[in-house]
């Protein structure tokens, strides 16, 4: 006889009620498991979102849930991320001793929950209660079923407290951010990234054609910008190859090196390509190298979607060698901090001693840089962080150790729409609510710092 599977399966539909028995799961319960499970990677800091929904094992059963459960699940941690500084506050007001030792994946459970009570449309009794029973259904945080149920219903209780400036940004990460720009800025920065992101495209040709047809806005930099929402690979143009993915601030780096048609440009950093498709298309002729043979195959796979083409290069560019180019790109990996909004996690995954040591890799790619660039060519570096020292100060250190180099200034003129990001040095410092618009949902971009340099 064929009996039904035995205990717990994530995202499953079986899970442990006891000894040796098992039973159809509640509806939901899955979806749930797997939400806390995806948070519990970023509380944990052993994995990103992305990183748990792009693993091949699939830690947290994502992969098993049906496609309106696994959308479900990606929101409910998606919203949690977004709030978790208040809602581990509002956990921690509800725990005298504080959180259990071995409580397994109780704290993700709690935050979740809470989540779902407060700032998602799901009634609180069923939030709570799917929170209890998912507890009940882990190996470690079933001791503590009674504890999450009262601390869910006091918080449900109390409802969702005042919104305070910078309460869901790390703190070391919200005192760097008013150290740098201010409080008021400061404020202004974490207000914006605790928003959900639109959708940002960038067009082959044709921006003001693609945002009509796909009910957007096209933004001054060409940029076409929608509300997110479903699947991007079912949005008209996606099959054809007319646009891709990429924040309206991405897109703004490789436009400061201008009419680059014909000429022999190298991407360093180049995977997943979003810049690469703009040389591209820019007619430039375009060598694209990353460390990462997967992230170039995903590069390559990209670009054939969109018809163009580019030489790739798997090297670690700090050492590169390779014949000199018109107009190098460095696009070099950093905290990411400039992305939260897209990626509430990386704060939280972070810890703000990362900086340095990132900001040692950023200055050897950018010796190495000026070394690809042909005598008077172009240089741009970017990051997508909002800290100083992988942007501005990064480059000043350059300009100290290498006389070859100097600021070639950006102009308003090229950066329509967002003059307010070039800084007196000439730089390019877009923050989170740079790209205003009446309708909130379309406001904001990533943070991003681009310079482009001249080599002598
Ligand atoms: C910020 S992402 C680049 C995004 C890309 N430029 C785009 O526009 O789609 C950083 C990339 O740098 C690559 N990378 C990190 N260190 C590297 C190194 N030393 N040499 C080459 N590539 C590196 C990573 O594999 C990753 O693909």
């Amino acid at each position: 006889m064929n009996r039904p599977p035995q205990g717990r399966s994530f995202g499953g539909r079986r899970f442990q009620n006891g000894p040796g028995r098992s039973q159809p799961e509640v509806p939901g319960l899955a979806t749930r498991r797997v939400a806390a499970r995806l948070v519990d990677g970023v509380l944990s800091r052993t994995r990103s979102l992305d990183a748990s929904l792009e693993i091949e094992h699939d830690p947290c059963g994502f992969r098993a849930l049906d496609e309106r459960d696994r959308a479900l699940a990606r929101a409910i941690a998606g919203v949690t991320l977004r709030r978790l500084g208040t809602l581990r506050t509002l956990v921690a007001g509800k725990l005298e001793k504080g959180l259990p030792k071995k409580g397994g994946l109780l704290e993700a459970i709690l935050v979740t929950g809470a989540a779902q009570a407060l700032y998602m449309q799901v009634p609180a009794h069923t939030a709570v209660d799917l929170a209890v029973a998912t507890a009940r259904a882990d190996p470690d945080a079933r001791h503590f079923a009674g504890l999450a149920n009262a601390v869910l219903r006091g918080i449900v209780a109390d409802g969702a407290p005042p919104e305070t400036p910078g309460a869901d940004v790390p703190g070391w990460l919200y005192a760097r951010w008013t150290r740098t720009y201010g409080p008021e800025a400061a404020a202004r920065i974490a207000e914006s990234v605790g928003a959900e992101p639109a959708l940002d495209l960038s067009v082959k040709a044709g921006p003001e054609q693609w945002a009509t047809r796909l009910g957007g806005v096209a933004l001054p930099t060409g940029t076409v910008r929608l509300v997110a929402s479903g699947l991007v690979s079912a949005l008209e143009g996606f099959s054809e190859g007319a646009w891709w993915v990429q924040d309206a601030a991405a897109a703004l780096p490789a436009r400061l090196l201008g009419d680059i048609e014909g000429l022999r440009v190298i991407d360093l950093c180049a995977a997943p390509g979003g810049k690469t498709a703009q040389l591209a298309a820019a007619g430039a002729e375009v060598v694209a190298v990353d460390k990462s043979a997967e992230r170039l195959m995903r590069l390559s796979q990209n670009l054939a979607r969109l018809g163009l083409s580019a030489a790739t290069t798997v090297a670690d560019a700090a050492t590169l060698s390779a014949e000199p180019a018109d107009a190098v790109l460095l696009d070099a990996p950093c905290s990411a901090t400039g992305t939260t909004r897209r990626h509430p996690d990386v704060g939280w995954l972070k810890r703000e001693s990362d900086i340095a040591g990132l900001a040692r890799v950023q200055a050897q790619l950018l010796d190495s840089a000026v070394r690809l660039v042909k005598p008077g060519g172009l240089l741009v570096y970017c990051v997508c962080s909002l800290e100083p020292e992988e942007g501005e100060r990064q480059i000043d250190a350059l300009l100290a150790r290498n006389p070859r180099v100097r600021v070639v200034p950006a102009r308003p003129e090229e950066l329509p729409g967002v003059e307010e990001a070039i800084d007196p040095s000439g730089y390019v410092r877009t923050l989170p609510f740079h790209f205003p618009h009446e309708d909130r949902r379309l406001a904001g971009c990533d943070g991003f710092f681009a310079a482009r340099l001249r080599v002598g």
